[in-house]
């Protein structure tokens, strides 16, 4: 086995006089030009395109098996283990070639936005543009922050680098490997920017518990009484969209921690999907696609350099990524309380969930570990239409620990404030897709802001057919026919029979939780 010093490997590599450390947005936008990697498009933003993976590929996804990790790691489809030496000498090679290149860029920084926490990570990357992303989305260090910036983990990205699974063990030509003992993420095969950022998402997964603070997949904002809200869900179920509202300050739209002085941003950046972008609908992402925005896989025109957000003949994730100032109205730093209202979004395929429902204690832990939703379009490689799908936590591909640690730390940390939990449906209604519709972002949005501002907590209620849940029966800006699911499809006992479906689907998946209180099943789950 071809053993290597991981960190002499690193510093050898960066001593050379071919790394650009720390470039500046413009200048790292000048180099990826220069260099053929993207262009400039109408509003200034730097346009890029991945190839063949559009999306995080999860089946090229794997941790190291080492002694540290073994015990803790819930291994599985997830957390795939591969060995130290398949590592080890993939790693070689990745460095080997990444000292052939002429240029390399270095970013350094921060995951977490809480000083006490925060992680000092930097990133080595092959492409400019990359570099650009890992700057825009991670947190940015300032002068004195970054004189005494010390990395404790690394990311070595060579998309250019493709493995041979015959020769290299790996899945495919694709890998992304964590290696929690020598602190480095290798990534290489794949363009997709998102793999850097939710690499070192799942890095924190691993590391706050210990800490005992609850890492989250959600977003987060907080309005001007300083309520904060939280929005659980799986890539696709509005995150990002409903979190950017210009009347709450936005305080990350994607990952972050709860300690137990308040929750805060694992990011200095944001990640919005494109695709059908208008400035309409949301005004707040329209408009920061500017100079320091990179734009992922946007068809733009080629003279003009406007972008279709329409068009999605390269993907359907097509993605801005831009520094959270680059939405007006944010909380500096990205730290605030406690939360006082937690919406966990769905995006439900079958159109049987109703768009807003309050949850008890019970439900809302049945339905987090249950983390139903769709997977859609994109953002993983071989989606093509809503899949649906039990992701536990509304995050399971980046959850490295079993899901009991996160839900546990969850139920304490909403009975010790005393949190509203919400369901919510941002997927189909009037039907199952290819017969209903999506619900309207404009009534979604209305739901939320309804229940953030405590208007839902004294309405009349009727109980859901299917999991008992309370749904209002008026929301102020929504037309009543469409928060009874059932009421909104046509066919009643088509209703019923896809209703009955999804209930024993989420019975038949509780039953990997087989340690959990009954009294979570018993009064949180399916009533029919
Ligand atoms: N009712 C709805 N609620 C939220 N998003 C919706 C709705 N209808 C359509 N969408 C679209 O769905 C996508 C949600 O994606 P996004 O907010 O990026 O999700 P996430 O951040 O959770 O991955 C956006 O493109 C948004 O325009
Ligand atoms: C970047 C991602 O996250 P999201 O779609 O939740 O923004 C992803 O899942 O690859
Ligand atoms: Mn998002």
């Amino acid at each position: 086995m071809q053993s290597i010093d991981t960190k002499s490997a690193i510093q050898s590599l960066l001593s050379g006089d071919q790394v650009h450390t720390q470039l500046s947005v413009a200048q790292l936008v000048e180099q990826a030009i220069a260099r053929g990697e993207g262009t400039l498009t109408s509003t200034g933003a730097l346009r890029a395109e991945t190839g063949k993976y559009t999306g995080r590929s999860p089946e090229d996804k794997y941790m190291v098996d080492e002694d540290i990790s073994r015990d803790k790691v819930d291994w599985g489809s997830v957390n795939r283990p591969i060995s130290k030496e398949i590592f080890q000498n993939l790693y070689a090679k990745v460095i080997d070639y990444l000292q052939t290149k002429d240029a390399l860029f270095l970013f350094k920084g921060f995951a977490g936005a809480d000083k006490d926490s925060r992680l000092p990570i930097q990133v080595i990357n092959e492409y400019a543009w990359h570099n650009l992303f890992a700057h825009q989305l991670f947190i940015r260090p300032t002068a004195e922050e970054l004189a005494s910036h010390n990395a404790e983990f690394t990311i070595v990205s060579a998309p250019t680098f493709k493995a041979d699974p015959a020769v290299d063990g790996t899945n495919s030509e694709t890998f992304i490997m964590v290696s929690m003992e020598e602190r480095i993420v290798l990534i290489g095969g794949t363009e997709y920017a998102g793999e850097m950022k939710k690499s070192i998402f799942g890095i924190m997964n691993y590391l706050l518990p210990e800490q005992g603070i609850l890492p989250m997949h959600c977003s987060a904002n907080v309005g001007e009484e300083g309520d904060v809200a939280l929005f659980f869900g799986l890539s696709g179920t509005g995150k990002t969209t409903l979190s950017a509202d210009k009347g709450r300050k936005l305080i990350g739209d994607d990952e972050h921690g709860w300690s137990d002085t308040g929750v805060f941003n694992m990011e200095g950046g944001c990640y919005a999907k494109c695709i059908n972008l208008t400035e309409e609908n949301e005004p707040e992402i329209f408009n920061a696609i500017k100079f320091g925005t990179v734009l992922e896989n946007v068809v733009i025109d080629e003279e003009t350099r406007e972008a279709d957000y329409d068009d999605n003949s390269l993907t359907e994730n097509t993605r801005a990524a831009y520094p959270i100032d680059f939405i007006e109205n944010i909380m500096v730093p990205s730290v605030a309380g406690h939360p006082k209202t937690i919406v966990f979004l769905t995006a439900d395929a079958f159109g049987v969930l109703p768009p807003i429902s309050k949850l008890t204690k019970e439900q809302a832990m049945y339905h987090f570990l249950s983390g139903f939703t769709s997977k859609l379009a994109g953002t993983e490689r071989g989606i093509t239409s809503p899949q649906p799908v039990f992701s536990t936590c509304f995050g399971s591909p980046f959850l490295p620990l079993p899901a009991s640690v996160y839900a546990e730390m969850l139920g304490q940390k909403i009975d010790e404030h005393g949190v509203n939990v919400y369901l919510v449906n941002t997927g189909w209604t009037g039907g199952e897709y290819g017969v209903g519709t999506r619900m309207k972002l404009s009534y979604t949005r209305a739901m939320v802001r309804a229940a953030i501002d405590g208007k839902l907590d004294n309405v009349e209620t009727e109980q859901g057919s299917v999991f008992g849940v309370a749904i209002p029966k008026e929301v102020p800006g929504v037309p009543s026919d469409v928060l009874n699911p059932r009421n909104a499809w046509a066919d009643k006992d088509a209703y019923d029979k896809k209703a009955k479906e999804l209930a024993d689907s989420f019975r038949e998946n509780f039953k990997k939780f087989a340690g959990v209180s009954e009294e979570i099943i018993s009064k949180g789950g399916p009533i029919i």
